[in-house]
C-alpha cells in the first residue's frame, strides 16, 4: 500500500498505488510506470482483479486493479508519501481512499 502525497487530491489516504494513463499507453503499461515511478521497483501484471468507479463531488474516478508480481529494485517512496506491505486482514486497519474500499473487501474475500 502506500500513502499519497500530503496536499495531492485524498491526501495522505492510503491506496493501492498507481497513477492516470498517459495518452496512447495501455492500462497495464500505465501500471508498470507508475509503480517504477513512486516506488522505485519493477512489477509484472498477471491479472486485472476488479473495476470500481467512484464519485468525489466533482470529480469521478475509474480504479482499473490488477494483480501483480514484485520482479526486482529497492523500494523507495519516491513519489508517495510512505509505503507498506499489507496483509490482507489487516488492511481495514489503514485509512484507505474510499474508491478503495470495495477493492479491500473483495480481496478479504479471496
Ligand atoms: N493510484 C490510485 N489512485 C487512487 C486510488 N484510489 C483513489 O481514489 N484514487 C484516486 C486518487 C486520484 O484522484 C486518482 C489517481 O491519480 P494519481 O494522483 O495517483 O495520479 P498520478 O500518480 O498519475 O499523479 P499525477 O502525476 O497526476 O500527480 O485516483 C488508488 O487506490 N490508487
Ligand atoms: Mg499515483
Amino acid at each position: 500500500m502506500a500513502q499519497r502525497q500530503e496536499g495531492a487530491h485524498q491526501g495522505l489516504k492510503w491506496e493501492f498505488p498507481g497513477g492516470k494513463l498517459e495518452f496512447g499507453e495501455t492500462p497495464e503499461q500505465c501500471l508498470v510506470r507508475e509503480i517504477q515511478e513512486e516506488l522505485n521497483i519493477e512489477i509484472k501484471i498477471d491479472q486485472l482483479f476488479q473495476v470500481v468507479s467512484h464519485v468525489y463531488g466533482e470529480r469521478q474516478v475509474v480504479l482499473i486493479c490488477y494483480r501483480c508480481s514484485y520482479l526486482s529494485g529497492a523500494l523507495d517512496a519516491k513519489e508517495c508519501h510512505n509505503f507498506c506491505w499489507v496483509e490482507k486482514k489487516d488492511l481495514m486497519n489503514y485509512d484507505l481512499a474510499p474508491a478503495d474500499i470495495p477493492v479491500a473487501q473483495n480481496l478479504l474475500k479471496k
